[in-house]
C-alpha cells in the first residue's frame, strides 16, 4: 500500500510524510514504554519490593517518556496534518494537469460523473487515509504486539491462548475487509453515477422544466439515489457476518484470561495482585486489539481511493514529441482521414482536404454528417484513426496539446461563460492583456456597449455557463476573447438559432474581424453567409461529396447546387 501511496506524492512529500509515521510510531514505542515502567512499578508493588529509590525512578522515567511522547506526537500529528494537506493540493493539481492532455472519450457523460468523485470524495478519502488510517492502524498493532509479548511474559499460558484467539482473528478482519471492500467499491460506482446525473440535471434544468420532469419526476436521478441508500446500506452490513465473530474472540480473551487465572489463583498458584495486573494488562489488550480490528477494516475500504487516483494519474496522456509549436505557416491538411468515436460507427471515412491561411474554408451538410467531428480532430479533442492531420506541414499528433491550443480559437454556437466578471471571461483568451486590450477587442466584437450598459458593467458577474445573458450576446462576448488570443487558425460554429436582426448583424461584423487574415474553418448552417468562402466542402455521412467555391460548386449542379436552389426556393416561399 505504501507503494502506491508513495506514486501519488513527490519524492521530497513522501520523504516528510513518512518521517512524520515514524514519528507517531515512535509516539507508540513510548506509549508502551509508560505501560511498562506502570507494569514494573505494580510488580514492586504486589510482590513488597518496592521502595522509594525505585519508585521515584519510575516516576521520573514514566514523567520524561509522557513528555518526550507529547513531542514526539505533537510534531508527528502536526505534520501528518500539514504533510496531508500538502500532498492532496500537489495531487489535485497533478491530476488536473493529466486531465487537461486527456483524448476526449475519457470524458463521456459516465467518466464526468466518475471524475468528480474522484476529484472530490476519493481525495478526501485518500488524505484521511494517509492521515489518520494509516498511523493509527500502524501504532494499533505495535501496542497490541507490545501487550500480548506482555502477556506471554506475566503467564506464558494465558497469554499464548490470548495470542491464538487474536491470530484466528486474522482471516476473519481479511474476509470483513475484504467484503466491506467490494461493496465500497460498487456504491463508489453508484456514486458516480448519481453525480453523472446530478450534473446533468444541474446542466439541463431548464429542459427538464419544460418537460415537467423535475424532482420525484426525474425518474434516473431518483433511480440513482435509491441505488446509492441500498449500496451504502450493503456496505456498511458487509463486514458484520465477520466482524461481530471477530469482536467476540478478541472479547473471549478477557473473560478466558479470568477464568483461567482465577483457576490458579484457586490452587494457590497465584497470589490476588498477580491476578489483578493480569486482569489488567487483558483488558488494554482486548480494547486496543477491537480498535485495531476496526481501523483495519475500515481502513481497507479507504485503500479503495488509492486505485482510482492512480486510474486518473496513470491514465494515459495524448503522445506528443514536441512542446514548442510554432508552424511556418498555418494550412491545415487533412490525409485519408478515418475516424470513429466507437468501434461500431465510423463518422469520417477517407476525408482529405486543405484549409488554406488567410482563407475561408466552410463546412456544410446535413446534421449528423461529421462536421463538428472535423473541428474536434483539429482541436485535437481526439486523435483519427487513420490517416493524418497537419498544421503548417507538422503531424499534431506529435504536439502538445496546450501548444497546439495556443494557435487555435474556437468560436462555438453554444458557448460557455464562466462564473465570473464579464471582464475576465473576456481576459481569459490572453491572461497577459492589459485593461485597454480588452475593452478595444470588447468593441470590436460589438459588446462593449452591451455590457456598459449592465449594473456593473464589465465587472458585471455572470453566472455559470451565461445564463444571464442573451445567446447573441454570449456570442459576442466569446468573440471578445477570441480576438484577444489573436490566434492565427479561427474554428467557427455559425449559430444556428435564429438572431434578430441587431444582433445578427453585429455578430458578422465581430466575425468578419475576427477572421481577417486567419486560417478560418467554418461550420455553415445558412448557405448565405459563406458564399463568399474561397472553398466550400460538402458533407454526407462522414464522407466529402463536392468542394469548390461558391461557384464551382453551382456550375457543378450536385448537392450543393440543391441545397441552395432548396434554400432561396424556401425564403421566397416565405416571403411569398
Ligand atoms: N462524443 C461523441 N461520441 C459518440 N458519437 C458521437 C460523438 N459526437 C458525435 N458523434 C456522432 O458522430 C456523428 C457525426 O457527428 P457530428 O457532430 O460530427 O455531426 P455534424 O455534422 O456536426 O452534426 P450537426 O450539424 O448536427 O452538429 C453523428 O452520428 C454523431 O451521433
Amino acid at each position: 500500500m505504501l507503494k502506491k501511496v508513495q506514486r501519488l506524492t513527490s519524492p521530497e512529500s513522501y520523504r516528510k510524510y513518512r518521517s512524520h509515521v515514524y514519528q507517531v510510531l515512535l509516539d507508540a514505542i513510548f506509549h508502551a514504554f509508560v505501560y511498562g515502567m506502570l507494569f514494573f512499578a505494580l510488580v514492586d508493588l504486589v510482590t513488597g519490593t518496592v521502595t522509594f529509590e525505585k519508585l521515584r525512578n519510575y516516576t521520573v522515567i514514566m514523567v520524561t517518556a509522557s513528555v518526550v511522547r507529547f513531542m514526539v506526537l505533537n510534531k508527528g500529528y502536526t505534520g501528518l496534518q500539514v504533510e496531508g494537506a500538502k500532498i492532496i493540493a500537489d495531487l489535485r493539481i497533478r491530476m488536473g494537469d493529466t486531465v487537461r492532455n486527456l483524448h476526449m472519450g475519457y470524458f463521456n457523460q459516465n467518466n464526468i460523473g466518475e471524475l468528480t468523485n474522484i476529484m472530490t470524495n476519493d481525495l478526501r478519502d485518500f488524505e484521511q487515509l494517509i492521515t489518520h488510517m494509516i498511523p493509527g492502524i500502524t501504532k494499533q498493532a505495535i501496542l497490541s504486539v507490545y501487550l500480548a509479548l506482555v502477556m506471554v511474559y506475566l503467564n506464558p499460558r494465558i497469554g499464548i491462548i490470548q495470542v491464538a484467539l487474536l491470530l484466528a482473528c486474522i482471516p476473519l478482519g481479511y474476509y470483513a475487509g475484504k467484503r466491506v471492500k467490494a461493496a465500497g467499491r460498487q456504491a463508489k460506482t453508484i456514486r458516480a453515477q448519481m453525480l453523472s446525473r446530478i450534473i446533468e440535471y444541474a446542466s439541463g434544468i431548464e429542459v427538464f422544466k419544460s418537460c415537467h420532469m423535475l424532482g420525484d419526476r426525474f425518474p434516473k436521478m431518483r433511480r440513482s439515489v435509491d441505488e446509492l441508500k441500498v449500496e451504502s446500506i450493503r456496505m456498511e452490513l458487509a463486514g458484520v457476518p465477520f466482524i461481530a465473530p471477530m469482536q467476540i474472540l478478541i472479547g473471549l480473551s478477557l473473560p478466558v484470561a479470568l477464568y483461567l487465572a482465577y483457576l490458579d489463583f484457586s490452587a494457590g498458584g497465584m497470589d490476588a495482585q498477580q491476578l489483578v495486573m493480569i486482569l489488567v494488562v487483558s483488558l488494554a489488550l482486548t480494547t486496543v486489539s477491537k480498535g485495531f480490528s476496526q481501523l483495519y477494516v475500515e481502513t481497507r475500504y479507504y485503500t479503495l481511493s488509492v486505485d482510482k487516483l492512480l486510474a486518473v494519474v496513470d491514465a494515459e496522456p495524448m503522445p506528443f514529441t514536441t512542446t514548442v509549436f510554432q508552424p511556418r505557416h498555418h494550412d491545415i491538411v487533412f490525409e485519408g482521414v478515418n475516424f470513429a468515436y466507437r468501434e461500431d460507427q465510423e463518422v469520417l471515412k477517407n476525408i482529405s482536404f486543405t484549409a488554406k491561411r488567410n482563407e475561408m474554408t466552410a463546412l456544410v451538410g446535413a446534421s449528423g454528417s461529421g462536421k463538428s467531428t472535423v473541428m474536434n480532430l483539429i482541436a485535437r479533442f481526439w486523435d483519427p484513426r487513420e490517416g493524418r492531420i497537419t498544421i503548417g506541414g507538422t503531424d499534431i499528433r506529435k504536439v502538445y496539446p496546450d501548444s497546439l491550443m495556443a494557435q487555435i480559437s474556437m468560436v462555438f454556437q453554444d458557448v460557455y461563460l464562466i462564473r465570473d466578471t464579464i471582464y475576465e471571461n473576456i481576459r481569459m483568451g490572453n491572461p497577459r492583456a492589459t485593461e485597454e486590450d480588452v475593452y478595444r477587442a470588447a468593441r470590436l466584437a460589438h459588446c462593449h456597449t452591451f455590457i456598459q450598459a449592465l449594473p456593473d458593467g464589465y465587472n458585471t458577474v455572470i453566472h455559470e455557463g451565461g445564463s444571464t445573458l442573451s445567446g447573441g450576446e454570449k456570442q459576442r462576448v466569446s468573440i471578445a476573447r477570441a480576438l484577444l488570443k489573436d490566434a492565427p487558425i479561427i474554428l467557427l460554429d455559425e449559430a444556428t438559432a435564429s438572431l434578430d436582426a441587431d444582433n445578427e448583424f453585429e455578430i458578422q461584423q465581430a466575425i468578419r474581424t475576427l477572421t481577417s487574415n486567419k486560417t478560418v474553418v467554418v461550420i455553415a448552417h445558412r448557405l448565405h453567409t459563406i458564399q463568399d468562402a474561397e472553398q466550400i466542402i460538402v458533407f454526407d455521412e462522414g464522407e466529402i461529396l463536392e468542394k469548390g467555391s461558391h461557384d464551382e460548386l453551382m456550375k457543378q449542379q450536385g448537392t450543393y447546387e440543391h441545397m441552395y436552389r432548396s434554400m432561396v426556393q424556401a425564403k421566397e416561399w416565405v416571403i411569398a
